[in-house]
């Protein structure tokens, strides 16, 4: 290409740039009155862009205008946030919300597919509005770039029909549970790990509440989220669309009594359903006494908050424990020792620190054995590893169990990457 060829080609890349900033500002600063001004109505530009599903009788131009005249809050832009927004956004709702205090990181985007590449590093619940309005530019998109907890729930929910929880921890569930019952809202509920998924309406057609079938929440150490134990992108996408069809069909009247979908994805029969319980007559905030009529303190009721999945564990004192700059110089020294990993097998198959033994946490009690034969010759030093250094703690005090004095290395193999060998894989 010549130089003029490569100026020009330039010059037209800013153009298409600027074009598609002008556009996007424009669906910012659109007027936001609400609900739309022309209630009984649909444009032709409307009949055109709807049509496929304006000719379902289930629909209709009654159903299409309903959902133009709904507000849906989508709590959480990442794997079930983002097949939402997008069908939502899609299917004409007149109003989105969308509330995400995190950034797109690139682990995200095998699942989180609302956002791309060109995202990283931005805030969630922005990106996932920009998506929208690419797909939509008349739907009404509110990205609120915050954490939701109790100091702002009750200024966001009451101004949304549908509120839709696409979230991954166990704080904001009872948060937006009780800010629902509180507020009159139904709440469509859904979660993704591994291979299966849950999906649920709460507070809805007089069926029970988050609370009326999970009074209490569980320990906080037996929670796993998706970055401890993974998930295929498509699992989410499944719970993610279902959640969106649900909305739907409550906006425009559709909606049957709620139940419960256990989506199963590694079985082949994927989905089954159940009954739920009825609502609790004595719960504590959807009963006839209520207890709860206000938002409470969800971090100290959960032991755990919205943002600290991953808080370390603090099992062990600092005198069981090293820094990966001491297990470093134990190796250049050339120490003799035993470096015990506790991952799960296919953890320990993706990368891991030569001269390991790897007995996963799970079967340490059992194999405590071979720890014993393996440092009893020169009575080594023992040093446990994991991840993220919370499952090691646990080794520790197992082996301690066992008579075998050892440490754990802190911040695990994620942080020998950050700080000691930058080409060790973090995943
Ligand atoms: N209280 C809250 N307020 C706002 N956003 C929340 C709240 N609780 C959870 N979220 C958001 O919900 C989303 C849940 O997404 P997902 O379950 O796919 O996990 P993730 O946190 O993005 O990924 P990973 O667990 O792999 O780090 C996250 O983007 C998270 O920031
Ligand atoms: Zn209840």
């Amino acid at each position: 290409m010549s130089l003029q060829e490569e100026n020009e080609a330039l010059k037209r890349r800013i153009k298409e740039l600027e074009e598609k900033n002008q556009f996007l500002q424009h669906a910012q600063e659109q007027d936001f009155a609400w609900p739309f001004p022309s209630e009984d109505r649909l444009s032709n530009a409307e009949i055109r862009r709807f049509g496929r599903q304006l000719i379902l009788p289930d629909v209709g131009m009654n159903g299409q205008l309903k959902l133009r005249n709904t507000s849906m809050l989508v709590v959480g832009a990442g794997g079930l946030g983002s097949p939402i927004c997008l069908y939502l956004g899609g299917a004409g709702v007149g109003r989105i919300g969308i509330i995400d205090h995190d950034e797109v990181d690139v682990s995200n985007l095998h699942r989180q597919v609302i956002h791309d590449e060109s995202r990283v590093g931005i805030n969630k619940a922005r990106s996932a509005a920009e998506s929208i309005r690419r797909i939509n530019s008349t739907c009404q998109v509110i990205p609120y770039d915050c954490v939701l907890d109790s100091s702002n729930a009750m200024n966001i929910i009451p101004k949304y029909d549908i509120v839709l929880d696409a979230t991954d921890n166990v704080a904001t569930r009872y948060l937006l549970n009780d800010a629902c019952v509180i507020a009159g809202k139904p709440l469509v509920s859904g979660s993704a790990l591994r291979m299966d998924g849950q999906l649920t309406t709460y507070n809805y057609n007089g069926g029970p509440c988050y609370r009326c079938l999970h009074p209490t929440p569980p320990p906080a150490e037996t929670v796993t989220n998706c970055s401890d134990g993974g998930v295929l992108g498509v699992i989410p996408g499944i719970i993610g669309c279902i959640q969106a069809l649900q909305a739907i069909k409550i906006s425009i009247g559709l909606a049957e009594p709620p139940s419960l979908l256990i989506f199963s994805g590694a079985q082949p029969t994927m989905f089954r359903t159940m009954k739920l319980r009825p609502r609790k007559k004595d719960c504590v905030v959807c009963g006839e006494n209520p207890s709860i009529t206000q938002l409470i303190d969800y971090v100290q009721f959960c032991g755990r908050g919205a943002t600290d999945k991953e808080a370390p564990l603090q099992v062990l004192g600092a005198d069981d424990r090293i820094m990966v700059e001491s297990y470093q110089k134990c190796i250049s020294d050339d120490r003799p020792h035993l470096l015990l990993d506790v991952r799960e097998q296919v953890q320990y198959d993706i990368c891991s620190l030569p001269n390991s033994l790897h007995i996963p946490l799970r079967q340490l009690s059992r194999r405590v054995d071979e720890v014993k034969q393996a440092i009893e010759p020169r009575q080594e030093d023992v040093y446990v590893i994991c991840r993220l250094g919370n499952d090691s703690q646990l080794a520790v005090k197992i082996l301690e169990e066992h008579g075998i004095r050892a440490k754990d290395i802190v911040g695990g193999l994620h942080e020998w990457s950050l700080r000691i060998d930058t080409d060790f894989p973090i995943y």
